[in-house]
């Protein structure tokens, strides 16, 4: 047995190696593969059955993370791609673009904070926050190129739901696993859990409530003040993004009811971009453009509580001039 080199003209073509015999699946491509979030989400999709290339492109360290990557005894090919240059190669007929590529917080900054560093790097399907500004800077990119498709643009917020599925398990002391809906979007109070509509039902007090809900808010900022200035959320956010990509996988491989959070753009609540539950479906038409999943169908938000109708409003406030703020960025 020996590994399939693939003459591809990549610069990193060393790393081609496909251990398996490479099985039929989907083409991924990390945009900031060497990062805090890249390494470990790169490490994850290069286990997943459904993955069969991986590309893995950073402006830094690409070679190293692709060597290290491609010895891994799983099918996936894993190619590496450095710098502007191969940027193009890197993306070129890939299923689906997942983003982990900027700059952290450090304690005392807001994600907004990182909107000035990061609002230039944005192009694709999201994870780099400011995630409220960046997925509207995205989809204006994608308009004035004329491919702006709200369905295949999907903000990555599957890290409120794991850590909502975290804190509500340890709150109500129940060994089941949960299923809490986050709406509204990515940063403070924009991130709206719907305790109410916890599958299967919890009930909580109103201390409980007020807890959780301020908890699941501010996970990101428990993470940046532990780590004290060495980065913040790296390791859950690839097992999020991994969760939420591969739901994306099983979407376009033609699974049926595939419902994950994601941060889309939404009429369901006001005429623009606005966190939802989101049905990933297949669709041959996103099959042909470049074979991203996305988002099919939108659910309504359901039946809420006086405390979420509340922290609704507050949300969509402060959405509103995070979307706004990304729209000008770009615009200018
Ligand atoms: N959506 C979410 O729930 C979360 C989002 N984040 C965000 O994810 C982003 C990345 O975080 P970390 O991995 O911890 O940062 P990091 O600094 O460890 O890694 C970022 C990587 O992006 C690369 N990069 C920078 N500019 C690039 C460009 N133009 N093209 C390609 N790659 C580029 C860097 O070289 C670096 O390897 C940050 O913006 C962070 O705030 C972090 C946690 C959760
Ligand atoms: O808080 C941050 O800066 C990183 C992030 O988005 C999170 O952990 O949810």
């Amino acid at each position: 047995m020996g590994c399939v080199k693939v003459e591809d003209g990549s610069a990193l073509s060393r790393g081609d190696c496909r251990a398996k015999g490479g099985a039929p699946g989907f083409k991924v491509a990390i945009v900031g593969a060497a990062g805090g979030i890249g390494q470990p989400l790169a490490m994850l999709m290069k286990m997943n059955p459904l993955v069969s290339v991986l590309h893995l492109y950073d402006v830094v360290n690409a070679p190293g993370v692709t060597a290290d990557i491609s010895h891994m005894d799983t099918g996936a090919v894993v190619r590496g791609f450095l710098g502007q240059p191969q940027l193009e190669s890197a993306l070129t007929g890939i299923d689906l673009v997942i983003i982990p590529a900027g700059v952290p917080r450090k304690p005392g900054m807001t994600r907004d904070d990182l909107f000035k560093i990061n609002a230039g790097i944005a192009i694709v399907n999201l994870i780099s926050n400011p995630v409220n500004s960046t997925v509207p800077i995205a989809a204006e990119v994608f308009k004035k190129a004329g491919t702006y498709d709200p369905k295949r643009l999907l903000g990555v917020t599957t890290l409120d739901v794991v850590r909502a599925n975290t804190f509500v398990v340890s709150t109500s002391q129940t060994s089941l696993e949960v299923d809490v809906p986050v709406v509204g979007g990515h940063a403070g109070v924009t991130i709206l859990p719907l305790l109410s509509q916890v599958k299967p039902p919890c009930s909580f007090t109103k201390e409980e409530t007020e807890y959780l809900t301020n908890r699941i808010q501010n996970g990101g900022t428990e993470v940046v003040e532990a780590k004290a200035g060495a980065g913040s959320a790296t390791l859950s956010m690839a097992y999020a993004a991994v969760k939420f990509a591969d739901a994306c996988l099983r979407g376009l491989r033609g699974d049926a009811g595939v419902i994950e959070c994601a941060f889309v753009a939404s009429e369901v609540l006001c005429s623009s971009l606005i966190g939802v539950n989101v049905v990933l479906k297949p669709s041959s038409e996103l099959l042909v453009r470049l074979g991203r999943g996305g988002a099919e169908e939108i659910y309504q938000l359901g039946p809420l509580n006086e405390y979420e109708r509340v922290g609704l409003e507050k949300a969509k406030m402060e959405l509103a001039a995070s979307i706004q703020k990304g729209v000008s960025f770009i615009k200018k």
